[in-house]
């Protein structure tokens, strides 16, 4: 039979968040019959909240909720609102009593996304309802790329930001300051010299494991890599691993699918190649102590401002998880803002019991995880940093017995903290 509910009782909140009257629980199905694949939105009278994805095989998604509830249908993995062609109006739904279906077998509410639903022919649309109140308190120059994209109506009308959409206008080095390159010719070679012979370096314990010509005591001969054996302290690494539990947490990590829509952004896809979990250091993590402390140690050794940083990534691996052999930079030309990752350093946060080498797939060399220390190695030619190195491909190998942790802090040829502002980096986080 029907429950009710109010807003202090706890099976009221798992949708139905914020009720202040008391609300009646009531299944509703949501059926796709359009092309797109779509994700169900529960308005929260912001920027909504994820709730489910229907795919397109004609399989209802049941979803528990309360009359009053309202939801929107957008683009899978991209925030692209699906709207009626004829009017241009996106697709709402209210779960009103009006539309209860009471039929023995199919009780509760029914929405189904008809075939004509597409995205927009507007490109420059606000895609919440809140839009035009964010503009108005000053969002779409605090925070451009996201309210471009999702506010673009609002923005033009407050801003005059309108013909920013467009990616190849929005993201160009010009437009965004990031005009100088951290590396020229031969800047790679002087910089793993310095950390190989400079006396300052030795009580972070550095190892050649590999160099060009073999020098300074490396392993191989080839590209360098160098591990510091004793980078980190135990605050430092507490602190990254209690970061990494902020905002989102850990999340099964994704690639960037391609270019869905004109304004930049990419589909997020469950990767396949890489079947770990991480979690993106970012706000409250990058305030930590023993954060700053990490990133500023890393400024330090490379004399790149963190303006060209990545935000910390922290990675967890469970029995069995791995990441193929992979490129951290695009292994052709790279015309993104920030241009090529250049330079990784790889952090290892605990001691593996049992596998999760660091292995580079093209040289054959393994390193083993170990607390404490960082793995470094750049993506790209000492003569020119322009060019990827081939050389450089790597994976992680299956951790087999124990847990994993371990971060990522990649440093780009280029300024990339507008790139992120501006929401050019294909991710609007
Ligand atoms: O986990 C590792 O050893 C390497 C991970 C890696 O290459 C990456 O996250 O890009
Ligand atoms: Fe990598």
């Amino acid at each position: 039979q029907e429950t009710t509910c109010s807003a202090d009782d706890e099976t009221c909140s798992d949708i139905g968040v914020g009720a202040s009257t008391a609300k009646r629980k009531i299944p509703t199905g949501f059926l796709n019959l359009s092309p797109y694949r779509a994700d169900i939105h529960y308005d929260d009278g912001w920027f909504g909240q994820y709730v489910a994805t229907m795919e397109t095989n004609g399989e209802t998604v049941h979803l528990d909720t309360f009359f009053g509830d309202r939801f929107f249908v957008t683009r899978h993995g991209v925030r692209e609102g699906l709207v009626d062609p004829a009017t241009d109006e996106q697709y709402f739904f209210t779960v009103d009593p009006s539309l209860e279906q009471n039929d023995g077998e199919n009780n509760g509410v029914q929405f189904v996304l008809p075939s004509h639903a597409a995205p927009s022919k507007t490109k420059c649309k606000d895609r919440y309802p809140v839009c035009a109140k964010e503009a108005k308190r000053g969002e779409c120059t605090a925070n451009p790329g996201w309210m471009i994209v999702n506010c673009c109506e609002s923005c033009e009308l407050k801003e005059g930001f309108g013909h920013l959409l467009d990616s190849k206008v929005r993201c160009t080095r010009e437009r965004l300051n990031a005009t100088i390159p951290a590396w020229k010719e031969g800047s790679l070679d002087d910089l793993f010299t310095k950390w190989a012979s400079d006396n300052q370096y030795v009580p972070y314990h550095p190892r050649v494991i590999s160099s060009p010509g073999k020098i300074l005591g490396a392993e191989h001969d080839g590209p360098w890599i160098m591990v510091f054996d004793s980078f980190l302290d135990d605050d430092e690494i507490n602190a990254l691993l209690k970061g990494a539990s902020f905002g989102a947490g850990f999340q099964r990590s994704t690639d960037q699918g391609s270019v869905i829509s004109g304004s930049g952004e990419k589909e997020k896809v469950i990767s396949t190649h890489r079947t770990s979990s991480n979690a993106w250091c970012r706000q409250e993590c990058e305030e930590l102590e023993g954060v700053k402390r990490v990133s500023s140690r890393i400024e330090k050794f490379t004399g790149i401002p963190q303006n060209n940083y990545e935000s910390f990534q922290i990675l967890k691996y469970q029995v069995g998880e791995y990441y193929k052999s992979h490129h951290d930079s695009s292994s052709n030309k790279d015309n993104s803002v920030s241009g090529h990752r250049i330079l990784t350093f790889f952090l290892y946060l605990n001691d593996v019991l049992e596998g999760g080498h660091t292995h580079f797939t093209r040289l054959d060399i393994s390193v083993k995880p170990k607390k404490g220390r960082a793995l470094v190695w750049p993506s790209v030619l000492n003569e020119d940093p322009s060019t990827p190195d081939l050389r450089m491909y790597h994976e992680a190998r299956p951790v087999t017995k124990g847990i994993k942790f371990a971060a990522n802090h990649w440093i780009h040829q280029y300024d990339s903290k507008n790139e992120n502002l501006w929401g050019c980096s294909g991710s609007f986080a």
